[in-house]
């Protein structure tokens, strides 16, 4: 039988589409989306999750005129398969194909970048105003997920929203999940509408009552429905979005079509911002994603049959390291208290969980929140490890700088997915956290060589009456320079091999690379001396001093864009030091947003492989 998805090659095509057969499209679509992301890997539990609610979308909207912001953008692929991208599907998260999340330059279709938490409901709202100012009337719906409704943002732009004199329409897809468990009050609140048949079974007796006992009662319910004031006949009243100036239509069944666009018809006519309250299922139509949606949130290539992943990773990778080794220091210190913004499992905080459940926080999708709330926790005499991703922590500079540095506190900052983390792209790239982290008075920043290293750099931090920041970045922790084990010491370097005139001076993740630059040199018979920096902030100026003596080139290593990087330290140091007679080749990624794709074909699109790297510094030294 052919495939009703292959009438589907441009927006809008499905509104052509005869209603008998939006059921068995939304099976294509499943089907579709589990075979292609088993073999390109992705966001595939959240994107089973909102294929009714994104065909009812597409039946409801036109496309490119009106607007659609998905928060996060990781459940967006339904819309990309619905706005002819079906073809380019293979390529999913690709080098040079599509991207997973949401991306102006890619389609019209899509109105908003997104791929960091609680930002459509803020974006949505200043579409609606410009176009209110420009004096059009075309739609404007963002979609937030439970777990992203925990994101500060997401309440500011609901506070500001509250005031909205047009037509603005929130859906707020609730699966009861974030990745892991959905947590906090704003969960629970959550729990208790879903649960609230009181409401639904009033309304529906209500609408029961006037269809049947009442002469002319059915159209007076179909009047209802659809007058002006549709929207108070749907609301459940003294709650929190009403009583915020928002409207409140739910919950609805959110894999139901016909509801959903009951429900968004409804929801049009209002001349206030909406929220639709409708209830999803994560993962659904894919029984092994259905039992364990967080699994099967962001999954690697995996076997269709059991949803068994297709490679193993043997080698454990830095987040197992930090695991491991927190748990230990847990044991020994029962101050120390760990604290994701909805990560457990992705940060490795899960193992601190159960070993120390009174000691674990889950705060939520809320990465400012947690670094003030450690912040607190530090000044009554805790030692907080914060545990975010290096692109999550970008929300929390001001709280870093205001709450945690100038209060001097013991917090340390257990940065994950430092540097190139590859499929997710421009949004999730930890490439960044050396240039806004380094200048911050009284913070240490550090980046550790290898696993032995990450552990040994968490029990410095522990003994530090100070913040302290340890950067690592995503999958194998480097298992080489065992030997090399030199105490650490505040703001000091660790030399691993002194020979010759050029100093290779590497950051964290770079040293592994350093080692291979430096056995292609040395087949040159360029002898370098080999320096693992550990510590970016307080920078080690005894060192450049010394090396500066009998080294006539300097070249720095490191996993960060150049501008505020450890590089243009070094280089700055030289000039205030008169020492611009050294050469310096300053190794670092380009000050640009780095594109998806795997990790190694990125290093070498970048020309940041250890191949690549030789052969610049051979040009450079005109070898
Ligand atoms: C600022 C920020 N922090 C953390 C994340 C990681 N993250 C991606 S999706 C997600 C859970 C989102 O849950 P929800 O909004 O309910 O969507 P669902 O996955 O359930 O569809 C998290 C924590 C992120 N994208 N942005
Ligand atoms: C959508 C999102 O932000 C997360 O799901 C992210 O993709 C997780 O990355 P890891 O797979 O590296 O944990
Ligand atoms: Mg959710």
């Amino acid at each position: 039988m052919p495939r009703i998805l292959d009438n589907i090659n441009k927006a809008n095509d499905i509104k052509s589409i005869k209603p008998q057969d939006y059921k068995r499209l939304a099976k294509e679509i499943r089907s579709f989306l589990i075979s292609n992301v088993s073999k390109t890997g992705g966001h595939l539990a959240s994107n089973l999750g909102v294929v009714e609610l994104t065909m009812a979308l597409h039946l409801f909207m036109d496309f490119p005129k009106d607007k659609l912001i998905w928060d996060v953008g990781h459940q967006s692929y339904t819309h990309k398969l619905l706005t002819g991208r079906k073809d380019q599907f293979a390529t999913l998260r690709q080098l040079d194909g599509i991207s997973g999340f949401p991306k102006r330059e890619e389609s019209e279709c899509d109105a908003f970048d997104t791929g960091h938490s609680s930002t459509a409901i803020s974006a949505a709202l200043g579409m609606v105003k410009a176009r209110d100012l420009k004096g059009l009337s075309n739609k404007v719906v963002a979609v937030i997920g439970d777990g992203a409704l925990t994101g500060g943002m997401a309440f500011e732009a609901l506070n500001n929203a509250g005031r909205l004199k047009s037509n603005m329409i929130i859906i707020l897809n609730d699966n009861n999940m974030s990745i892991s468990e959905n947590v906090g009050g704003m969960a629970n609140y959550l729990a208790k509408l879903r649960t609230n048949t009181r409401y639904t079974g009033f309304k529906e007796s209500m609408e029961n009552a006037l269809t049947r006992k009442i002469p002319g009662g059915r159209e007076i319910v179909h009047c209802l429905k659809r007058s002006k004031d549709a929207v108070k006949y749907f609301m459940l009243p003294n709650m929190l979005f009403e009583d915020m100036g928002l409207t409140y239509i739910g919950p609805i069944d959110g894999h139901n079509i016909n509801s959903l666009l009951s429900a968004l018809k409804n929801a049009n006519r209002a001349n206030k911002a909406v929220v639709i309250h409708v209830i999803t299922k994560k993962g659904k139509g894919y029984i092994p994603a259905e039992k364990n949606p967080s699994r099967f949130h962001g999954i690697d290539p995996f076997y269709i049959d059991n949803g068994e992943p297709v490679a193993k990773n043997q080698t454990a990778s830095y987040t197992k390291v930090f695991s491991s080794a927190l748990v230990k220091m847990g044991k020994k210190n029962n101050k120390l208290v760990a604290i994701t913004a909805a990560m457990p499992y992705g940060t490795g905080l899960s193992s601190f969980k159960k070993h120390f459940p009174d000691r674990f926080f889950d705060v939520g999708i809320a990465e400012e929140h947690a670094v003030t709330f450690a912040a607190g926790m530090a000044a009554e005499g805790f030692r907080p490890v914060v545990a975010i991703y290096s692109t999550f922590l970008q929300r929390s500079y001001d709280q870093i700088i205001h709450d945690v540095c100038i209060n001097n506190l013991p917090v340390i900052f257990a940065i994950d997915r430092a540097g190139i983390t590859g499929r997710d792209g421009k949004t999730h790239q930890g490439i960044f956290d050396l240039s806004y982290l380094s200048h911050i008075p009284n913070l240490v920043v550090m980046a550790p060589k290898n696993k032995w290293e990450l552990e040994e750099m968490l029990e410095f931090a522990l003994s530090y009456e100070g913040p302290v920041a340890i950067r690592y970045p995503k999958g194998e922790a480097y298992t080489g320079l065992m030997e090399n084990r030199e105490p650490i010491r505040l703001g000091k370097s660790e030399i691993i091999d002194k020979a010759g005139d050029i100093a290779i001076l590497a950051v964290g993740s770079m040293v592994k690379t350093a080692v291979m630059v430096k056995n292609r040199l040395n087949d040159y018979n360029i002898k370098v001396t080999l320096v693992n920096t550990r510590f970016v902030s307080p920078m080690d100026c005894e060192i450049l001093e010394e090396l500066s003596e009998n080294h006539n080139v300097f070249i720095t290593m490191e996993e960060n864009v150049r501008i505020g990087g450890y590089g243009q330290q070094v280089s700055d140091f030289l000039c205030r030091n008169n020492k611009q007679d050294i050469r310096h080749i300053n190794i670092s990624l380009p000050d640009k947003f780095i594109e998806h794709g795997g990790v190694s074909e990125l290093f070498e699109r970048l020309d940041f492989d250890a191949e690549s790297i030789t052969r610049k510094i051979l040009d450079e030294l005109q070898f």
